[in-house]
């Protein structure tokens, strides 16, 4: 499965066209991409009306995990409503957390960047947690890992490795719970 972090953030026309056309011509190859809920329903209405009939999904950026990001609170509910409006398109969230309890018999996916074993921050406003952090403790379903696994002084095979046995340690560990 491929996923394009793209992050749209336009109105539902001018995302329209960066999905579909351009020199990427993303919607032809990205099984999944994202997109802020900042402009408001348009920009999921404008990515499905390219993305649906290709059998392609959208996560929305609920919340982030650089220091000081305004996505909390009341955006990150509405991020959550807006999913619910579009869950023919919308597949799950980008957030730290799981966002909707297991209660509501709903299955978004939620998928958790800013995970780091060595490291607490970038020194750029990034912020890091474990993958135990992420997994076990915010009941998170994924971790996304870039610099941790192909940073300078990494070893890319050794690295991928080590995050996905964290990873697997701690969703066992959350299903044992
Ligand atoms: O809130 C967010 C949303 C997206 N990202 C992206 O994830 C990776 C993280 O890279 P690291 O090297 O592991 O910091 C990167 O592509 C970001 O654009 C995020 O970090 N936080």
């Amino acid at each position: 499965m491929i996923f394009e972090d793209r992050k749209f953030a336009d109105i539902g026309n001018t995302v329209k066209h960066q999905y579909s056309k351009g020199i990427y011509k993303i919607s032809e190859w990205a099984d999944i991409t994202n997109a802020h809920p900042l402009p408001g329903d348009g920009i999921v209405s404008g990515l499905k009306e390219v993305g649906l009939v290709l059998g392609r999904g959208l996560l929305l950026l609920a919340e982030m995990s650089s220091k000081g990001s305004l996505a909390t609170g009341a955006y990150t509910e509405a991020a959550v409503e807006m999913a619910r409006r579009h869950k023919d398109f919308v597949v799950g969230f980008i957030a730290g957390r799981k966002l909707i309890s297991d209660d509501d018999k709903e299955d978004f996916i939620v998928m958790s960047p800013g995970v780091g074993l060595d490291v607490s921050t970038d020194g750029l406003g990034q912020q890091y947690r474990t993958p135990r952090n992420v997994i076990l403790e915010s009941g998170s379903d994924i971790i996304i890992v870039g610099r941790g696994i192909y940073g300078s002084d990494k070893d890319v095979a050794v690295e991928a490795q080590r995050y996905r046995d964290a990873g697997w340690k701690a969703y066992l560990e959350r299903l044992a719970n």
